[in-house]
């Protein structure tokens, strides 16, 4: 597939760069290694298409992204396939992932329409003062591989709904989804220039956009490790920015849970596209009263699962992305074991990328899985006398993106809520995530939200006028 800048489907002269099937290592498609060139050319084009695009009403720019919603939706299982090709994804999540994603567009399309502003009581008999929310301009959006769909149109959707343009580097591993969520913006009518697509090498991409004045946002998601990276660099022209990163998700089970749904709950967090998620459950942690319940149902949930080729049906976990995802999961179960785990059940690699979904018990804080980002199938379980313990415990990270908590007591509930250090909070929930609310993290997971009011708040300028009668 080729890229998008200004209209025009180009790359075709440049070095290719294959797209693998993560479940059967064959070669998808290739796409184009753009540059610094390539990066630039999409910077102009979005600069270029601002002044048109931000002046048309909200009403207007929002029946170009319903139109755009009703083609993804026309255009759904499509989307999904290519997601599980490239990704690796049950497509039972692929179809759900495009929904999701999806519903980042509708919302917006609808908030965009709300971007109210306000007067103030001026001090002065003879001032008028107002408040104003304008679009920043020209947005630079990386994102990672894991939701090729919904964390595009996290971004792009609050961005283009109040006026803003884009440029786009999706992860290298899996550009197809992006690349045809493009061509359907394109067939919805939205004007050359305001979504532009680029793939290649994503320092020297990501470098040009930072270094660009012209790009005045930059909204990334991926490790915490590159978020520091880009938010240096960003810094350079003080651009906006967002910040989606790690985590390392706790989940407490306190005694008096419904332990059914404490289960069930978990096995979604934690295994949800085979683990390889930034608000995954990493840590499980367990009243010691009830630990050997909770971990002989865990167990039999766990032994339920089905690993295999997204595109079947019956699968729920697929292959990871690569083999040093595979590696470190590995890892984290050996370092446990060394230590003293005991596997409950798991823990053997399959043939290629596939894993079978692994629980390890007796896990105590000095094991790796306890303080680093598993992004795999790995369910350590660690038990705790007191709630103060588990809380200590839960917040004792430097990430801070999503907790979660299950109790039948509702006051508890919001009492060790308000102490749990993190963006997201799942009570009795192990999957909070939705375009409505507001989606981040607390400390070293990131800076700013998307999704909700507050995801929209991060493409505007606040602009206060004071008017002298
Ligand atoms: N907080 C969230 O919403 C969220 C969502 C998804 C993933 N994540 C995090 O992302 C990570 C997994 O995704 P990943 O492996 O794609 O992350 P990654 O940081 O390796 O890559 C993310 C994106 O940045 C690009 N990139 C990589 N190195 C770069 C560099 N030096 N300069 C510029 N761009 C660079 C990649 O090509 C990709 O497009 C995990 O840590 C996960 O927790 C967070
Ligand atoms: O991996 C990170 C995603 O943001 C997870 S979710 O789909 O938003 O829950």
């Amino acid at each position: 597939m080729n890229i998008l800048i200004n209209g025009e489907w180009t790359g075709d002269k440049l070095e290719q760069i294959d797209v693998v099937n993560p479940a059967t290592g064959d070669v998808l498609d290739t796409i184009p290694k753009g540059g610094e060139k390539e990066a630039e050319a999409a910077a102009t084009a979005a600069y270029e298409a601002f002044s048109e695009w931000s002046k048309l009403t909200a009403a207007d720019r929002s029946a170009k992204l319903e139109k755009w919603f009703e083609l993804i939706g026309e255009n759904h299982e499509d989307l999904a396939q290519t997601m599980t090709k490239e990704q690796g994804k049950a497509i039972k999540e692929a179809r759900g992932e495009i929904s999701y994603a999806n519903s980042f567009i509708k919302w917006y399309a609808e908030e965009g329409k709300r971007n109210y502003g306000e007067s103030v009581p001026a001090s002065a008999p003879d001032k008028r003062l107002f408040v104003t929310h304008q679009p920043v301009g020209v947005v630079a959006s990386i994102t990672p591989w894991n939701f090729p769909a919904a964390m595009i149109t996290r971004k792009i959707a609050p961005a283009l709904a109040v006026g803003c343009t884009a440029v786009i580097k999706p992860a290298t591993q899996t550009p197809l989804t992006a690349l045809k969520l493009a061509e359907l913006a394109v067939e919805a009518g939205i004007p050359k220039g305001v979504v532009n697509v680029v793939t290649g090498s994503s320092r020297k991409i990501s470098e040009a956009w930072q270094q660009d004045k012209r790009v005045r946002k930059l909204t990334f998601t991926g490790s915490t490790e590159v978020g520091k990276t880009l938010m240096s660099g960003a810094s350079e022209t003080m651009k906006k920015i967002s910040l989606e990163l790690g985590g390392h998700a706790p989940l407490i089970v306190l005694e008096d849970a419904d332990i059914d749904n404490a289960v069930e709950q978990a096995v979604t967090s934690k295994f949800r596209n085979g683990g390889q998620t930034c608000v995954c459950a990493n840590r499980i942690y367990v009243a010691e009263s009830i630990e050997e319940t909770f971990t002989n149902k865990f167990k039999q949930a766990v032994e339920g699962l089905n690993v295999g080729d997204g595109l079947d049906d019956n699968t729920d976990i697929g292959p990871l992305i690569d083999e040093d995802a595979v590696d470190k999961v590995l890892s984290h179960i050996e370092d446990a074991e060394k230590q003293g785990a005991k596997v409950v059940t798991g823990g053997k690699k399959k043939d290629g990328l596939f894993l079978t979904p692994t629980v390890i018990s007796g896990v105590n804080e000095d094991m790796a899985c306890m303080n680093e980002e598993t992004f795999g199938p790995l369910a350590p379980i660690a038990t705790f006398k007191t709630e103060e313990e588990a809380i200590e415990r839960a917040n004792n990270t430097i990430y801070g993106l999503a907790a979660y908590l299950f109790t039948s007591n509702v006051s508890k509930a919001v009492r060790l809520s308000e102490q749990l250090e993190y963006g997201i909070i799942g009570l009795n929930d192990g999957g909070p995530s939705t375009a409505q609310a507001p989606f981040g993290g607390w400390k070293q997971s990131g800076i700013g939200r998307e999704g909700g009011r507050q995801g929209m708040d991060e493409f505007l300028e606040t602009k206060y006028i004071s008017l002298k009668l």
